[in-house]
């Protein structure tokens, strides 16, 4: 088959090329006087509200990216992935992390077969297990309780899950129901983050949840192996099946580790690693830690989002808005970055998993035929809660780079404080800069301003903020395992948007593959070299030397001498 024409060859993408300079013409401090302007760019969602109003855009150029969506054949693609349509061509794979969440009664085929009624079958799986594990009536080799989880897992098996646990851990409601117990990730592969993992926990209370969807991931098969050394070597080998369970798509490879497959956990390839939170890669953890009923609330959240995917129309669409005005923002006024700022605590962990969804999906420099892009897809994420971020890198985004933020603000905090003889309530101080900083940027400051201002005029220019930078703001109405699940679900379809406008597969990542088989040639030279003595061989020269630095300072832990864990 022919490649598809690539979008930037479209009439809508031209057009939006010929708009940037009429747009460039007047300031955001002028969009933004415009009243009837602001109030057509904010929108409601249950309770939620998306302002983009300091957008560096006006209606006409939301008409355009509407026609530039009507040409990416945007609707069309949405619809192919609820649809279960092998939309991840290279995997020859469907695309249906809707379905993790999707209610009981719904119907979403793969391949001819429904498959909410296996979703089902697992969440039932996991409700159960938990509550056994979580009410003792499941116990530990030495007839203890297991109050203490630790889920061995990386990237897309550890990122999600953290950034809910996260959120979860300050919200009243969640965090009555995980009183006494513990949630750990072990994700790195470096000896520091075991020992960090297993500082103060005892094995005889402690469950590991082993997460791959492959179960090949070479850094989670070590911790795995490591943690279950850990296990056996103080209860004995026979502990492992009461201490140690899986969440994989390869229950093959799970069985053969030495975990009974009965206490697996399935998922599917039409699962992505990065969407799968909503999977027993999130929802077991999750459950262990807070109860099954919390996560289901969750589900509900993303649920709630997916079905206003897939029907609102385009001005009404959130993660649609957001996509559109990511791809204007990325591929039109030039503006490659993205910064993710919360401002709450909790979220703290949501910037590191948008990371992942995002540039691991549209980081890509091939359309979804392979034909090589003439423009740069993707963006890069990076943030921080606000106002932690504010002393720290904002200077930049202020004064030095054009860098497209999202403020995400809560009304109602998860821990009200209010300190005596304080003007505001300590969540109102954070939230004055959550409704400041988005002003700062678009309107910035003028000479003219400081002049009057008598600001000495040596110092004019540096205190001068050119503004005329773009933003939006996400007012949740409250931080809880729904809104969560909500705002999860807006990211993940957002990411989806651009990489359906840009042509591009958002849901294969061969790119992680180069660097992890170089590693596999390093592995075999270390092993070689330590064991044999022999020189290395067959790297640049470079690498060669680096290699050879490193064998000759550092020495190996031989076998005989490891105590496998150090005592912690
Ligand atoms: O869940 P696993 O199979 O262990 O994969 C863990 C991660 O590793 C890979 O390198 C991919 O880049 C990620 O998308 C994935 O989430």
């Amino acid at each position: 088959m022919a490649p598809s024409a690539l979008i930037c060859e479209t009439q809508p993408w031209k057009d939006l090329k010929a708009h940037v300079d009429d747009i460039k013409k007047t300031h955001l401090r002028e969009l933004m006087s415009d009243t009837e302007r602001c109030q057509s760019m904010m929108i409601e969602f249950d309770g939620m509200l998306l302002d983009y109003s300091r957008q560096r855009a006006t209606s006409d150029t939301l008409n355009k990216l509407k026609n530039l969506a009507e040409a990416a054949h945007l609707k069309e693609k949405i619809n192919k992935m609820f649809n279960g349509e092998r939309i991840n061509s290279t995997e020859d794979r469907s695309v249906l992390h809707v379905a993790l969440r999707a209610p009981r009664d719904s119907v979403i085929n793969s391949d001819g077969k429904n498959v909410v009624p296996d979703v089902w079958q697992v969440l039932d799986k996991i409700k159960d297990f938990s509550e056994r594990i979580r009410s003792g009536a499941w116990i530990g080799a030495t007839g203890k309780a297991l109050t203490n989880v630790i889920a061995v897992g990386i990237g897309g098996s550890f990122l999600g899950p953290l950034f809910v646990h996260t959120a979860l851990q300050t919200d009243s409601e969640a965090s009555e129901f995980a009183k006494g117990r513990q949630l750990r990730f072990l994700a790195n592969v470096d000896p520091v983050d075991v020992a960090r993992n297993i500082t103060g926990l005892d094995p005889e209370t402690t469950l590991v949840v082993v997460v791959s969807k492959t179960f090949t991931t070479a850094e989670t098969m070590l911790n795995a192996r490591t943690i279950r050394e850990w296990i056996s070597a103080a209860l004995g080998p026979e502990a492992v099946a009461k201490h140690m369970v899986a969440v994989s798509t390869n229950l093959t490879l799970v069985e053969k580790f030495g975990i009974d497959p009965n206490n697996a956990f399935a998922f599917w390839d039409w699962v992505g690693g990065r969407y799968s939170v909503c999977s027993a890669v999130g929802v077991l953890p999750l459950s262990l830690q807070y109860g099954f009923a919390v996560v289901e609330k969750f589900l509900k959240g993303a649920s709630s989002i997916d079905q206003h995917f897939h029907s609102a129309p385009i001005e009404k669409n959130l993660p649609v808005l957001l996509g559109l005005l990511s791809v204007w923002n990325v591929s039109f006024l030039g503006y490659p970055a993205r910064a993710i700022l919360p401002y709450t605590q909790a979220l703290e962990k949501f910037a590191p998993h948008i990371q992942q969804v995002s540039m691991e999906s549209n980081g890509k420099g091939v359309s979804i035929d392979g034909v090589p892009l003439p423009f740069e897809a993707g963006e890069i994420d990076f943030g921080e809660p606000g106002t932690n971020g504010q002393h720290s890198f904002y200077q930049l985004i202020h004064q030095g780079r054009v860098i497209p933020c999202d403020f995400i603000g809560v009304v109602k905090s998860q821990q009200p404080v209010y300190l005596k003889g304080e003007v505001v309530s300590n969540h109102d101080e954070l939230m004055s800069n959550f409704f400041a900083q988005p002003d700062a940027l678009a309107y910035g400051k003028t000479p003219e301003q400081l002049l009057k201002e008598n600001v000495p005029h040596h110092l004019v220019t540096h205190k001068t903020f050119s503004g005329d930078r773009p933003s939006v703001s996400l007012l949740l109405p409250s931080l809880n395992a729904y809104n969560i699940g909500q705002l999860l679900a807006i990211y993940e379809h957002r990411v989806a948007v651009e990489g359906f406008v840009w042509g591009i597969n958002s849901f294969d990542q061969w790119g992680v593959e180069l660097g992890k088989s170089l590693a596999t040639q390093v592995r075999k030279q270390l092993n070689a070299s330590r064991k044999k003595a022999e020189p290395v061989e067959g790297f640049n020269f470079s690498t060669t030397a680096l290699l050879t630095r490193y064998l000759e300072a550092s020495t190996d832990i031989s076998k005989e001498d490891c105590t496998v864990l150090p005592k912690m």
